[in-house]
């Protein structure tokens, strides 16, 4: 008879204080599901270009994939046996032979706001510097505020929060989830309305990655998997790759399911943040993708030609 649930499995993922936390979760949820022992889980930690270029802005050494190619060579080596990676950080399309097989489910959204000379982004002083490397945040921050300067923060979490204490920044915007995931939540100063400031797709949720073919583990995944996160970030990940495969343009978009209902929006800014274009679209949840191909095409139609070509998407 085949074998139908795994006696063993190797879990890939970087060696980040934030990507142990999701690949033990991810551990964690399958050792429950399954009735596996520890011992039968084994976190394989992967080192990745994106962990070794830490001088550079990660667009300019060549976006997302960056942080995921190593991982990808060793499920399709069979090294390991599935992948955990933050959703947000997963390049739009995948290399042939792979596939999202799971999402755990998703945890705050919101990018949060720390600074410690001011409660929200309206509050800082003029001219303000705030420390990111997303051209995202850098968008939508100046689109409020245009004097805001942004200047270059790279670095995990915890060394950005250092870099804001010790005043080289007034301020950083980062992922509420990640810095719950650590622990780090009493460094928040506020939560940005996820309405006005949306997140990066893919944002707070965990995803899995694995065989397209590995019937086994994809079975495994099937019963962790957190089917309305799964939506969302289809939903979102489907917007994404209408409009960019890159992470080289200002895209935020979050979707929200509630029973069998998904509401998406969706933005696309200039980098100064002057220039926008936002959508809004629902429908049913099972939809998920199809809402947001929906949502991607609509502003490609009413963005003009010269828009798109500045930010290199026409
Ligand atoms: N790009 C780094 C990254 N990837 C995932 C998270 C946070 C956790 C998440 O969004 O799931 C972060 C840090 C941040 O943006 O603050």
């Amino acid at each position: 008879m085949a074998q139908t649930s795994p006696t063993s499995m190797k879990i890939g993922t970087r060696g980040s204080a934030l990507a142990l936390w999701q690949a033990n979760a991810v551990r964690d949820a399958l050792m429950q599901a399954h009735g596996l022992p520890e011992e039968a889980l084994e976190i394989v930690v992967i080192r990745t270009s994106g962990d070794r270029i830490q001088d550079r802005a990660l667009l300019e050494a060549g976006g997302k994939g960056l942080f995921t190619k190593e991982i990808e060579e060793a499920l399709l080596s069979g090294a390991i046996d599935l992948a955990v990676h933050s959703a947000k950080d997963m390049p739009t399309f995948l290399p042939d032979g792979l596939t999202l097989g799971g999402y755990l489910p998703r945890a705050d959204v919101r990018d949060a706001f720390i600074s410690g000379v001011a409660q929200t982004v309206q509050d800082l002083p003029r001219n303000a510097v705030v420390g990111t490397a997303s051209l995202r945040r850098e968008a939508l921050l100046k689109r409020i505020r245009p004097d805001i300067e942004v200047k270059l923060l790279r670095g995990n979490v915890p060394t950005r929060l250092k870099r804001v204490e010790d005043g080289d920044f007034h301020a950083t915007l980062l992922a509420a989830a990640g810095l719950e995931r650590l622990g780090l939540q009493a460094h928040i100063t506020s939560l940005l309305d996820v309405r006005s400031f949306l997140p990066a797709c893919g944002q707070g949720a965990v995803t899995i990655e694995c065989r397209e073919q590995d019937g086994i583990t994809r079975t495994a995944l099937d019963a962790i998997n957190h089917l309305p996160t799964q939506l969302a970030a289809e939903c979102e990940r489907t917007f994404l790759g209408v409009l960019d495969g890159s992470c080289r343009t200002p895209i935020g978009g979050y979707a929200s399911v509630t029973a069998d209902r998904l509401s998406f929006k969706g933005i696309i800014l200039s980098e100064d943040g002057r220039d926008f274009f936002e959508v809004e679209e629902s429908g049913a949840a099972a939809d998920a993708a199809e809402i947001g191909r929906r949502a991607g095409h609509d502003i490609r139609t009413r963005a003009p030609r010269e828009f798109l070509e500045k930010l290199g998407i026409a």
